[in-house]
């Protein structure tokens, strides 16, 4: 039997959803995958830390109502979340990021991968800050340790555009996209349109699980700005920070301004995009665009996210599906520990007698 020892680096919604689909399908994933996910340390900064090289039982994780520090009542566990320690020491084979995206400087998070990968451990996350500002250093860590660093989830949640792009769309000369890729703003916009006030609307993407830590990253256009830094780095060759990429928001938009769109036959929607010219420029932005309900994008409703990447050889490929959401998240974790697994088997499985 394959199985894999895994730390989970912040439990909020996503690690949290993980450790539930651990509790669910791990036989399913063995049968279906050749593979079982062991959590073997779990820490938070308000809950605490805890450690079990035998295992720490997920549903307990996910059925107890923890207070702050709360897994000090575990098994080896402390009231401290303890990052560096855990990640360094814990017998983890891949740690699973999953704390706040920092747009700014990446931190705490790209302090959590860099230990993770200097102590021979695969790092999965669905943390945007460490890819954005920090991949070229971790992608270098990740190749002289020897392990993977993978981030899937980081751009369109569980819908696969990263790795879609980089091995299925592979020689088909990718120069640029455009597309929906903050499920909380999208969501907003519908809600507005459903005459719902900003606040409110703003409010019930929290509680659906889709807005980061501080809504202000989704609504001004933040996160999408971090998402088109790394797809076009990772998809069109590029060395864009933040500050490279124009950015406003949905923030300023009224009720109004979306009814008046409406009676024009159109729909506002935030819009990320990138496009490389024929010297290799690579010119970026993120701003809300009135489109007509024609208009591929128009129609994406709710959390979905879309992305439409622009090809020579095959014109636009257009990829729709989940943008948020704790599940839809989580997903996209096990589906990059799918491609360590696939990768080199043989690297870091660890063979135990069934
Ligand atoms: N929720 C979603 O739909 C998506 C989330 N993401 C990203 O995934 C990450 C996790 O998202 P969620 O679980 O929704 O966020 P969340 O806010 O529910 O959970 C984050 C957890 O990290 C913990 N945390 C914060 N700083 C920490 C630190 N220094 N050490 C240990 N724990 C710490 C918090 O206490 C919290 O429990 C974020 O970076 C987010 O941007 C990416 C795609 C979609
Ligand atoms: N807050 C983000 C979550 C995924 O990155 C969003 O709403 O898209």
């Amino acid at each position: 039997m394959v199985q894999y020892n895994i730390a989970l680096i912040g439990f909020g919604g996503v690690n949290r959803a993980l450790a539930q689909l651990v509790a669910e399908r791990n036989e399913q994933w063995q049968a279906e995958l050749g593979f079982r996910l062991n959590i073997v340390a779990v820490t938070d900064l308000n809950l605490g830390s805890v450690v079990s090289a035998n295992g720490i039982d997920p549903r307990t994780l996910v059925e107890t109502k923890f207070e702050t520090g709360g897994f000090a009542k575990l098994s080896g566990g402390s009231a401290e979340a303890d990052n560096e320690k855990v990640i360094r020491h814990a017998p983890a084979d891949i740690v699973a990021e999953a704390t706040f995206t920092n747009p700014d400087s990446g931190e705490p998070a790209v302090s959590h991968c860099r230990w993770a990968l200097e102590s021979g451990k695969h790092v999965v996350t669905t943390n945007k800050g460490p890819v954005a500002l920090a991949a070229a250093e971790l992608k270098m860590l990740a190749r002289r340790h020897h392990v993977a660093f993978e981030y899937e989830g980081a751009v369109m949640s569980g819908t696969p555009v990263i790795r879609m792009a980089k091995t299925t769309l592979a020689g088909a000369g990718l120069t640029g996209f455009e597309g929906i890729l903050n499920g909380t703003s999208n969501f907003v916009l519908g809600r507005m349109e459903a005459a719902l006030g900003f606040s409110a609307a703003v409010s019930e993407a929290q509680a659906m699980g889709y807005a980061e830590a501080d809504p202000t990253a989704d609504v001004e256009g933040y996160d999408v700005r971090l998402k088109v830094v790394i797809l076009a780095n990772e998809l069109l060759g590029g060395a864009l920070k933040p500050a490279d990429v124009s950015c406003k928001g949905i923030s300023s938009l009224t009720v109004s301004d979306i009814e008046t769109a409406a009676e024009d036959g159109c729909r506002w929607k935030l819009i990320g995009s990138a496009a490389r010219d024929e010297n290799g420029r690579i010119e970026a932005s993120v701003a809300p665009r009135r489109l007509a309900l024609d208009h591929p994008l128009a129609a994406v409703s709710g959390a979905t996210n879309a992305i439409s990447l622009r090809t020579d050889l095959l014109g636009a490929v257009t990829v729709t599906g989940p943008g948020a959401g704790r599940v839809e998240t989580a997903y996209a974790l096990l589906s990059d520990i799918v491609a360590i697994h696939r990768a080199e088997p043989a690297r870091t499985t660890k063979e135990t007698a069934e």
